[in-house]
């Protein structure tokens, strides 16, 4: 072949190679697409099935107190264990109050206890913190013999017991630890009449090992003395449910030991109710640990993750730190005198500054963090709870066993590393169902520190990204942002203008950002090409034109305020237009910004890139819907991000 030919040949073959290339992501992003419609679908269809059911059964929805399932009941059956007319409504009601101190139900734990009381198996799904314990310890204490609970973790074993004996109620534990002696007291105990105890603690190890447990607890069904079984944390049966609580650390020694073997339990004692208990799982989680405990039919209780009475609500962080600092100060001032909170930080270093800063802004604020001294960790507990420090500074050290009921405001300095998260570290505001807020101050800067954190994590990335999407966002209900993280449905019209969005109404632009879009990538495409790497600093830094003068001149910078150049940037990153690029030296791990798999789209001339921005502050003479913003900039306003009301 003459060599002009072949030229012209490769040429055409690198056309075609890079138009495939972009059909191919085209293809990519339409399988995305295909995905998010099929769940949306699903939750539909879901909802649907919901509403056709209630409308059924004639105004008599359950509204409020979560969803129900299950074959063997209809919903208006279940009405019925919402009521207190059963015989043993009244014993459980003098042991709500004089044995566990509390004055009223919460919301679902009454129909589960009666559930439990007549025998039903029951699956019960309920926020952490919700009072999950109370709905086997109260049936326990109201029953002849005793509830057989089995917990996964010694720790959490540990910590009931102490609790219960506090409240003097009667309970045992055995597990890998206890000592010959007290086996035998407690083995013995199970069949005594008059026995010593109301629940019995055991890991699933005890059950698969011990056989002698094994041959006592069948004594005990025969003699009718093993009233139920309460399987703590129970998602862990199922091999797809281990990553639902990374806060409780359930290894993998325990999942594989949960698996195959707690089926034993139903199997030998068909007639003890079993109860099932999560803080989170998917339904098809559900349906596997169905299957493994060998409970035939199950009714499945479902708390709404939903906590109306939070207030949740996303602020744009201060780059200047001692601004930032400044602004959370204020709004504790102005907004929350003399009432208790939470500000949650994100290194120990961040724990001591910040709460030195606030002091010196007048706040009565301490640090917690797990390199305390216990004892001082304990005193800042103490005195927070008693009201003699109003604003605790923690690391998310500051969490398990912390239990004030009137935290009225739970401040993010920094984001969560992920959704499940935040809404576990927020959701400490507010336990007395009285309204609180849940504040985040989203930084730009915040989002790379976390990543270089997470980045040994399995899918740390991805459960990061998913917080920054909820901080970004401001078109959804930040409930409903939630409510897919948590496999639930969601009717934005729930929240009841309890988040900002909601109250914002429809304060929101779409903006044409292509051009922008590519003006970043031609950025990191010139510095790869000079086998450099920036930083998303150094990235928004040349954006702006405060790079080397040299490289000004070879990339098209803008006049948009750093706040937009931030906004946009995170955007092109939550979109895969950008993506991370990691670098490990002994001391630190670097972030640094690369190309993402959907660039190559960008040379399309008819691919086009949208995002949302508040339209607080803009002028909307200079910015319309879908226009190009390039030359004018979006806004010099930096409120047209700011998210507070
Ligand atoms: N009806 C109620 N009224 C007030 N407080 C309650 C009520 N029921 C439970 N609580 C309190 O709620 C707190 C949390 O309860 P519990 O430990 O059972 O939560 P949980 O749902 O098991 O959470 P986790 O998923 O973290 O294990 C406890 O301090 C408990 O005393
Ligand atoms: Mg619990
Ligand atoms: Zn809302």
């Amino acid at each position: 072949m003459h060599v002009a030919n072949i030229i012209k040949v490769q040429a055409e073959l690198d056309s075609v190679e890079a138009e495939l290339e972009v059909v191919e992501l085209q293809i990519a992003e339409l399988l995305e697409k295909q995905a998010e419609l099929t769940s949306r679908k699903k939750r539909l269809l879901r909802k649907l099935e919901d509403a056709c059911e209630s409308a059924q059964t004639a105004g008599s929805s359950s509204a409020g107190s979560g969803s129900l399932s299950g074959p063997v009941m209809t919903k208006q059956e279940l009405l019925r264990y919402e009521n207190a007319d059963f015989p043993w409504s009244k014993e459980l009601e003098q042991n709500l109050k004089n044995t566990f101190q509390l004055s009223k139900f919460r919301p679902l734990q009454q129909k589960a206890v009666n559930l439990s009381m007549s025998g039903k198996d029951l699956f019960l799904v309920m926020p952490t913190g919700r009072g999950k314990s109370l709905c086997y310890q109260l049936p326990a204490v109201c029953s002849e013999g005793f509830t057989l609970v089995v917990t996964p973790l010694v720790s959490l074993m540990e910590d009931q017991l102490m609790y219960l004996k506090s409240i003097h109620v009667e309970a045992a534990t055995l597990n890998a630890s206890s000592t010959k002696e007290h086996a035998k007291m407690v083995l013995a105990g199970m069949t005594d009449t008059k026995a010593p105890f109301k629940l019995l603690y055991v890991t699933p190890e005890k059950i698969a090992k011990s056989k002698l447990l094994m041959s006592r607890l069948e004594k005990a069904y025969n003699a009718g003395r093993l009233s139920r079984i309460a399987v703590d944390e129970v998602h862990c049966c199922s091999q797809w449910g281990h990553d639902f609580r990374p806060d409780k650390k359930v290894t993998p020694i325990h999942q594989s030991k949960y698996n195959p073997l707690l089926g034993i339990l139903k199997r030998q004692f068909p007639k003890v109710p079993l109860l099932g208990l999560t803080a989170t799982a998917t339904s098809s989680v559900l349906k596997d640990c169905q299957k493994i405990l060998c409970v035939p039919e199950p009714i499945t209780l479902t708390a709404s993750f939903n906590r109306t009475n939070l207030y949740y609500e996303v602020r744009f962080k201060n780059s200047n730190s001692e601004e930032s600092i400044g602004d959370i100060a204020s709004l504790i001032e102005e907004r929350y005198q003399g009432q208790s909170g939470i500000v949650y930080v994100f290194s120990q270093k961040d724990a001591d500054s910040v709460s030195e800063d606030l002091q010196k802004k007048g706040i009565n604020a301490y640090p917690y963090h797990a390199n305390m001294a216990p004892e001082d960790k304990s005193r800042v507990h103490r005195k927070w709870s008693t009201n003699k420090i109003q604003v605790v500074v923690a690391t998310v050290a500051f969490g398990m066993g912390i239990d004030k009921s009137d935290v009225r405001f739970v401040i993010h300095h920094t984001i969560s590393k992920s959704i499940e998260n935040y809404y576990q570290e927020s959701g400490r505001a507010g336990r007395d169902d009285q309204p609180a807020d849940c504040i985040v101050y989203f930084g730009f800067n915040d989002i790379f520190r976390i990543s270089t954190m997470v980045v040994m994590e399995n899918v740390g990335q991805k459960k990061l990204l998913t917080m920054v999407e909820y901080c970004q966002n401001v078109d959804r209900c930040r409930r409903s942002v939630m409510a897919v993280h948590f496999d639930e449905v969601w009717d934005d019209e729930g929240c009841n203008e309890m988040c900002d969005v909601c109250r914002h109404g429809n304060d929101y632009i779409t903006v044409d950002v292509t051009q922008h879009a590519k003006d970043v990538v031609q950025i990191v495409e010139l510095a790869s090409s000079l086998d450099e790497k920036l930083t998303p600093l150094k990235v928004t830094e040349a954006w702006m034109g405060k790079g080397p003068a040299k490289r000004r001149k070879m990339i098209q910078t803008t006049i948009l305020s750093r706040l937009e150049v931030e906004a946009i940037i995170t955007h092109l990153l939550l979109q895969g237009y950008l993506s991370e690029d990691f670098s490990f030296t002994p001391y630190t791990t670097y972030f640094y910004l690369k190309l993402g798999r959907k660039a190559s789209l960008l040379k399309n001339q008819s691919h086009s890139v949208t995002m949302k921005m508040r339209k607080t502050g803009l002028d909307a003479n200079v910015v319309s819907t879908k226009q190009p913003a390039a030359s004018t900039g979006i806004s010099s306003n930096e409120r047209a991000l700011d998210s507070s009301p």
